[in-house]
């Protein structure tokens, strides 16, 4: 199983790459934002350390943690941020790092690991090579705010808080371009993809 990791800016398109790799290939596909949600809710494992580092005024009324409120507050405060990552991320990679043994052992031809994060966190160790989505500031900025209403201080606030696109592009080993249209960006997906399925 070919183990590939997914990285960029928010709104870079990582989702929306990954979303046509399910749809088209044998592929499994794990995107940290989702496991690092799953792992707050009640019950969770990160649940209580997280009431612990905010208090109790961060949860809603049916139980589940207000992610808006934290995210105001992480995106502002730098100290809290790293607070925060702290009890997430270690979580986050040790779950993947089951259902990458999982997915092995089902037979999954590729394991796709998508995260803003990858590089901090050293996924390196688990991930064979990694995708970098490129996407021009002012063209994530637009689609953030027409499809998921951010503001553009809040796109700022949270590109403020990851790595600089050369930092992304030195240590990808593939640079998919997603500033254009979705036939341009669905083209390079095939034929990277072709390249795996021609030395298989
Ligand atoms: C701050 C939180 C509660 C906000 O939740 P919310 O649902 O509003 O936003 P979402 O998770 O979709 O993230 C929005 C954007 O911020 C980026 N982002 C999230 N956490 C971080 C971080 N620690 N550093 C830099 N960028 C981040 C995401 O990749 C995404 O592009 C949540 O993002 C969080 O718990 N972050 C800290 C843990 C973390 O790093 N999770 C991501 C992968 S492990
Ligand atoms: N090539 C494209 N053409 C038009 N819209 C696009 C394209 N790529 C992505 N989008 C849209 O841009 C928005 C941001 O993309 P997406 O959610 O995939 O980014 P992301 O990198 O996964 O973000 P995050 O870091 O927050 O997880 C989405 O609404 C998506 O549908």
């Amino acid at each position: 199983m070919r183990v590939i990791g997914v990285t960029g800016g928010v709104g870079s398109g990582k989702s929306f790459v990954l979303n046509y790799i399910e749809e088209h290939f044998d592929a499994r596909v794990v995107k940290a934002d989702d496991v690092g949600h799953l792992l707050m809710m009640p019950g969770q494992v990160c649940y209580e350390p997280v009431i612990q580092l905010f208090g109790d005024w961060v949860v809603n009324e049916d139980g589940s943690l207000n992610r808006e409120t934290i995210a105001q507050i992480v995106f502002e405060k730098k100290d809290m941020l790293e607070k925060l990552n702290k009890i997430i991320h270690p979580a986050v990679k040790k779950y993947i790092i089951r259902e990458i043994e999982r997915s092995k052992k089902e037979e999954t031809e590729f394991f796709f690991i998508e995260a803003a994060l990858l590089l901090e966190d050293n996924y390196d160790e688990i991930y064979d090579e990694l995708w970098y989505i490129y996407c021009e500031k002012e063209v994530r900025m637009e689609r953030l705010r027409r499809d998921r209403g951010y503001s553009e201080e809040k796109a700022r606030k949270v590109m403020e808080n990851q790595l600089s696109e050369d930092e992304f592009e030195a240590k990808c080993d593939f640079l998919l371009y997603n500033d254009e249209d979705v036939a341009h960006t669905y083209l390079q997906i095939e034929r990277r993809m072709r390249t795996y399925y021609e030395s298989m």
